[in-house]
């Protein structure tokens, strides 16, 4: 469902979502779960493996309707997603994967996000001759060529070594800061959680729902080391069943 209303939040509400299992019955997966995104703000959304985060996700982005629950949008509400595998076209280039979101090629100029992400060099390049860190660089791009003011990021970044991924996070950091596009992160990395964010949002074991909300207040410069390291051990007495 869509509201009128530029500044009002991004709402969603499941009350039920079911799997069919391998051996045919039904998996509760989501129960009970209540997220509200206030507009430009970082929230991570942290869970155990398998615990429903990708599913809220494809539902708040309305790929997934068979559930039970809301969800409420601004009118105007244009989503980037990048999903955890970058689904780029083999046989498109880097320019025409990212142009291709596009309602015509020419109606964005992606050249400053390129620079912004560390790509320019590599626009005319195919997806095959990428890392799977560049990869990931090039579906932000996707993502962000259609000036979204909602950004769903599932795992950005999982299978990428430490190095790679912490480039990584300092560009979507850097970008973030520079849009502020209100932003919703799928990780199971709590330290990544605590360096982007500024509000996690903790979620139960299968079926799914919000254990915990937690604001981060420090500027993202004071977040250094120590900082998060000393988050992560507090937030592991006080949840020990979500942060591993
Ligand atoms: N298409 C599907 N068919 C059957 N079960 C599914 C399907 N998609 C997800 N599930 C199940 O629903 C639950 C939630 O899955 P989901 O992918 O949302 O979890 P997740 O928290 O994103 O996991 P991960 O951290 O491992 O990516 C899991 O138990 C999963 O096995």
């Amino acid at each position: 469902m869509r509201t009128a209303g530029a500044s009002v939040p991004f709402e969603i509400h499941i009350d039920e979502k079911r799997f069919r299992g391998a051996d045919g019955s039904s998996v509760l997966a989501v129960q009970g779960l209540s997220l509200a995104l206030q507009p430009g703000s970082f929230t991570a959304l942290i869970g155990p493996s398998g615990c429903g985060k990708t599913t809220t996700l494809r539902i708040l982005a309305g790929l997934d309707h068979a559930y039970k629950g809301e969800v409420h949008l601004p009118a105007d509400t244009r989503i980037g997603y990048v999903f955890q595998e970058p689904r780029l076209l083999p046989w498109r280039t880097v320019d025409q994967n990212v142009r291709l979101v596009l309602p015509t090629p020419d109606a964005n100029d992606p050249a400053s996000l390129y620079a912004a992400l560390g790509i320019s060099d590599m626009t005319q390049r195919f997806p095959t001759e990428l890392s799977l860190g560049l990869a990931r660089r090039v579906s932000i791009a996707r993502a962000l060529v259609i000036d979204p003011n909602l950004l769903l990021l599932d795992e950005p970044s999982t299978s990428l070594d430490e190095t790679t991924a912490q480039k990584l996070r300092a560009l979507i950091l850097e970008v973030w800061l520079g849009r502020r596009t209100t932003t919703l992160l799928v990780t199971h990395n709590i330290r990544e959680a605590i360096q982007l964010a500024d509000r996690l949002v903790l979620l139960s074991r299968r079926p799914s729902h919000v254990l915990a909300e937690i604001a981060l207040d420090t500027p993202h410069q004071e977040r250094g080391e120590d900082f998060i390291e000393a988050k992560r051990q507090e937030l592991m007495v006080r949840f020990p069943e979500t942060i591993a």
